[in-house]
């Protein structure tokens, strides 16, 4: 229990900066108010934007307020506040997050551009998957970069787990071709795969993603399959148009948002969800391996507006 508490903790603290942000500024719209009228709405709805929750989310959940606020005949701003944790907690609870695939052998794919943290949190996924006692094989298939297999090694090697190609130039489907021989003939967990986020040549970029999945597919037709999108939460908006432009060449599964720590933008956590329908699977709140979580959109809630609830009676 110390350790889930410990777990929230991170959570709490990592949301720092977004709460200064966002839930102040709610706060003072709440306490500022004498009554419930369109200017009420207008400077909440500001808020909410200025917070990187979105267009779409943020007229979803005032909506969804005004609602029940007239449903139950609330006449207080105030009394608004709970109504509007309600709210959003609904808006990023939209269909259960799964996570059976950790179990099911899965090959994991992971794009995203450079510098959003990609080769971090697979080096954080790793670890946490090593420690729960599963056999983890790293894919560098980002060969692009002449950097980016070296800091994989650093990284599969503080995760203790194995590393396949890393050789600038060489071909990124010849590395998964060899990864997935190995991930078989070694009995390995977990597959992870770290590719080369070139967005602006969008084609290229689908014909690699395309090559690799087609080896996996015939090399690996039993491993359960996740394409995960990471994200750096620090560049709001931009990061939701990433997402965008990522779901046009894969078929993404899930999303990860890092360095939540670092930023007030962590409303983009319910943007995102709202304007793709793809859920964020892992939250980054730090630099440490322990510092990757699994999202949960109650918790996330609870840390960001009530984290003085916090009891370590979650998950
Ligand atoms: N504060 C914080 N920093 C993070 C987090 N995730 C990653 N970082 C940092 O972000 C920087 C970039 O991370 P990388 O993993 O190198 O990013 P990348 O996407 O692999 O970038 P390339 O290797 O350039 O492709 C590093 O300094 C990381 O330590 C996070 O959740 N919080």
């Amino acid at each position: 229990m110390s350790e889930e508490k410990g777990f929230f903790g991170r959570l709490v603290e990592g949301l720092n900066k977004t709460r200064d942000n966002i839930v102040s500024g709610m706060d003072s719209v709440f306490g500022g108010f004498s009554s419930i009228d369109d200017d009420f709405y207008e400077e909440l709805e500001e808020v909410m934007i200025m917070g990187d929750l979105g267009v779409t989310a943020t007229y979803d959940i005032l909506d969804d307020l005004k609602e029940k606020v007239k449903e139950r005949h609330i006449k207080n701003p105030a009394d608004c506040r709970e109504l509007l944790i309600e709210s959003i907690r609904d808006q990023m609870s939209v269909g259960a997050v799964e996570y059976e695939f950790e179990e099911m052998n899965p090959v994991i794919m992971v794009v995203g551009v450079n510098g959003v943290g990609k080769t971090t949190t697979i080096g954080k996924l790793a670890g946490q998957y090593h420690a729960q006692g599963k056999r983890v094989i790293v894919a560098a298939a980002d060969t692009f970069r002449a950097a980016a297999g070296e800091q994989l090694k650093e990284w599969a090697d503080r995760a203790h787990a194995e590393l396949i190609g890393g050789q600038e130039g060489s071909d990124p489907a010849a590395v998964v071709y060899d990864a997935v021989a190995a991930a078989k003939a070694r009995h390995a967990d977990i597959l992870l795969c770290d590719t080369a986020g070139r967005l602006h040549n969008k084609k290229n970029l689908m014909e690699e993603l395309r090559k690799m999945n087609r080896i996996i597919d015939r090399e690996y037709p039993e491993a359960c399959r996740e394409t995960l999108v990471v994200l750096d939460a620090t560049t709001g908006q931009n990061a939701l148009q990433q997402a965008k432009e990522f779901k046009e060449v894969a078929d993404i599964t899930g999303i990860i948002l890092t360095k939540m720590d670092g930023t007030a933008k962590g409303g983009i956590a319910v943007a995102v969800q709202a304007e793709l329908g793809i859920p964020v699977k892992y939250i980054g709140v730090g630099e440490k391996m322990e510092d990757l979580q699994r999202f949960d959109p109650d918790q996330f809630v609870k840390a960001l507006f009530t984290p003085e609830e916090e009891d370590g009676e979650k998950e």
